[in-house]
Order: structure tokens, then C-alpha cells, then sequence
């Protein structure tokens, strides 16, 4: 019996998420949790003729706490989204004490449950959410999943544009570092099967991948950020985890992980100096089996692009690191 939360189910991202979960075969409870609407959402989606059992919780009377418990699955898209001329550093004030709750819930009723925050900034949210879990001395590194698979579903589409292929999915793009601007780092140079990028068209596809979602946060003028490709996403990091933990061999993506705490994961943190980080990620029957490195043998423009990436994310993770340690004063 495999029970997955979705916490923001209410949300643009959550709703469809919450949909592409009850359609899914891998789920047979389906739990619903938001401030808001919940109950609209769950009956709704309960009528849909498929496995999993759907319910819907809010915050009174220890809603979270009900809705978590003995999860297997947690995807948290809880908190706001982007408006145009914001960062997603701009959401921090918002959204790090929204993921703190949240996983202060999960640590409780379901220490054990797979944890994928998309919640922004993610290069925040990660290292905040490990930090609450090791205070609860619940952490296990992998099992707590930042999803960047977007940064992945966007290289795919936009490679394929690029090199005439009719099907981007045939195509695997890694991208590494974070999820924010220039700390997302697209890696062409091993794109397989192998791909050529004309000169000339590089540094806007590379650009184009770093900011990708600003591009939906323009075009949606005030309305929010990517929610539809945000969901088909999650979906897939969550969809290819469910089937790795029933024993699936060899599925890959890449995820913002805290590296010490998985096998491989060490010696990429050395090399790159910084403990949370995005690299493809072997699933397995207890998440994260092993950090596969790739990042030798880089372009110098490759090289160039990911030292950027790792200052921009060393502040990034302290800032996540100190809101749980030192929380700003009220
Ligand atoms: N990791 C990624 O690649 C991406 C991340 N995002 C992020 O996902 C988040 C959600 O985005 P949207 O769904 O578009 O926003 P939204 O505003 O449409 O939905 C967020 C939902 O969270 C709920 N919420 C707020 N506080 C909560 C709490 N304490 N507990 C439970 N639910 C709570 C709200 O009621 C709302 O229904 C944003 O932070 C956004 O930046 C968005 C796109 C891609
Ligand atoms: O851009 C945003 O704020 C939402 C997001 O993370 C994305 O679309 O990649």
C-alpha cells in the first residue's frame, strides 16, 4: 500500500499533481493537504474511477498531523509563487518558515516517507528541510529530494528544438547544481545519444535553461509561475521513485540532495565544495542510491558555468542552514 501527501495540493501546481497522482497505479492513498479547499479538491478528484483513495485535510483539529501520517511519499509544492521582477530568493521570508512547519510534521508522524520539496528557493528549502530532520534525528539523506526535474523536462525540450529531434524524451540532458538562475547548470557536452549545439546558439540555450521559469512568470504577468509543466514534473520524479523503491533496476534522475548522506555523493561534495547538490541520482528501494558524478571531463564553458553555479549556491545553503539555527527574530 503506498500513501502519497501532496502539502499545496490546493495550489496551481498541486491540483494537477494531485490529479496525475490519483491516475496513478504506483498510489493507493491519495492524501490532500493545503490551508485551503482541500475538501473541494478531494471530493472532486474521488470521483475520478481509479485505485487510490482519495482524502482531504486542513489545519484545524491537527489536519497536517492526519493528513502525514505513516506517508510513504510527501511532495510539498506549499507556499507562493514568483511575480514578475522577483527572485525566488525574493520567496524565502514566506516559504522557509511554510517548509519548516511542514517538515516538522512529516519528522513526526512520518519519519520514514520519501520527502520532495518543490517549494522555492529550493536551494534553500533543501537544506532547511534536512536541518529540521537532523534536530529530530529522523534525517536519512536519501530519502529528502529537491525537485529540479523542471530544469530537466525544459533542456529536453528545448535541445530537441535546437537539434531537429521529434522526441524530446528520447533525449537525457543532465543538469546540475541548483534551481535558480545561473545555479542551474546544463550540461550539453553529455547529453545522450550525443548531440552537437552550433556556437552560436549556445549561450542562449544555456540561458534559456537557466531561466526558463522566468520566462512562464513573464508570459503569466502576475498570475504565478510554471504550475502545468511544474506538475508533469514532479509526476515524473515521483512516478520514476515509486517504481525504484518496488524494485525497478536502473532508473535515473537528477535531484538537489545533500550529498555526504549518499553513497557517491562524498566525494562530489569534496570536489565541488558544497554538501547540497543536483547531480543524476540512482533510485533505488530507499531513494537515493547512489550520486553518480558527472562532472569530469566538462568544456571549459561547462567549467566556467558551474563555478558560478557554486558560489551562488554556497549562500544559498547558508541561508537555509542559519533560518533553522538562528531563526530571524520576530
Ligand atoms: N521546484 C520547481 O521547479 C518549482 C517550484 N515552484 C514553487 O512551488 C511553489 C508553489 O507554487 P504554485 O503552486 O504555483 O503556488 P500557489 O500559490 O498556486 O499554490 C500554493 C499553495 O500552497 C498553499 N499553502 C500555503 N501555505 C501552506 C501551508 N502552510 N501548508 C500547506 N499549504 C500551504 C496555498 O494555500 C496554495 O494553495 C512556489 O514556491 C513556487 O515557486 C514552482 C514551479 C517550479
Ligand atoms: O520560476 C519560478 O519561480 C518557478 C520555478 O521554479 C520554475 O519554473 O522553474
Amino acid at each position: 500500500m503506498v500513501k502519497a501527501v501532496v502539502a499545496g495540493a490546493a495550489g496551481g501546481i498541486g491540483q494537477p499533481l494531485s490529479l496525475l497522482l490519483k491516475l496513478s497505479p504506483l498510489v493507493d492513498e491519495l492524501s490532500l493537504y493545503d490551508v485551503v479547499n482541500t475538501p473541494g479538491v478531494a471530493a472532486d478528484l474521488s470521483h475520478i474511477s481509479s485505485n487510490a483513495k482519495v482524502s482531504g485535510f486542513l489545519p484545524p483539529n491537527e489536519g497536517a498531523k492526519a493528513a502525514f501520517k505513516d506517508a510513504d511519499i510527501i511532495i510539498i509544492p506549499a507556499g507562493v509563487p514568483r511575480k514578475p521582477g522577483m527572485t525566488r530568493d525574493d520567496l524565502f521570508n514566506i516559504n522557509a518558515g511554510i517548509v519548516k512547519g511542514l517538515i516538522e510534521v512529516a519528522a513526526e508522524v512520518a519519519p520514514k516517507a520519501f520527502i520532495l520539496v518543490i517549494s522555492n528557493p529550493v536551494n534553500s528549502t533543501v537544506p532547511i528541510s534536512a536541518e529540521v530532520l537532523k534536530g529530530k534525528g529522523v534525517f536519512d539523506p536519501r530519502r529528502l529530494f529537491g525537485v529540479t526535474t523542471l530544469d530537466i523536462v525544459r533542456a529536453e525540450t528545448f535541445v530537441a528544438e535546437i537539434v531537429g529531434k521529434s522526441n524530446p524524451q528520447e533525449l537525457t540532458v543532465p543538469v546540475v547544481g541548483g534551481h535558480s538562475g545561473e545555479t542551474i547548470v546544463p550540461l550539453f557536452s553529455k547529453v545522450t545519444p550525443a548531440v552537437t549545439i552550433p556556437d552560436d546558439k549556445y549561450d542562449a540555450l544555456v540561458n534559456r535553461v537557466q531561466f526558463g521559469g522566468d520566462e512562464v512568470v513573464k508570459a503569466k504577468d502576475g498570475a504565478g509561475s510554471a504550475t502545468l509543466s511544474m506538475a508533469y514534473a514532479g509526476y515524473r520524479f515521483a512516478e520514476k521513485l515509486l517504481k525504484a523503491a518496488k524494485g525497478a533496476k536502473g532508473l535515473v534522475e537528477p535531484s538537489y540532495v545533500y550529498l555526504p548522506g549518499i553513497p557517491g555523493g562524498e566525494e562530489i561534495a569534496k570536489k565541488t565544495g558544497v554538501e547540497f547538490f543536483s547531480v543524476p541520482i540512482e533510485l533505488g528501494p530507499n531513494g537515493a542510491e547512489k550520486a553518480i558524478d558527472i562532472l569530469g571531463d566538462l568544456t571549459d564553458k561547462e567549467k566556467a558555468l558551474l563555478e558560478t553555479a557554486i558560489k551562488g549556491l554556497k549562500g544559498n545553503i547558508q541561508k537555509g542552514v542559519d533560518f533553522v539555527h538562528s531563526p530571524p527574530q520576530k
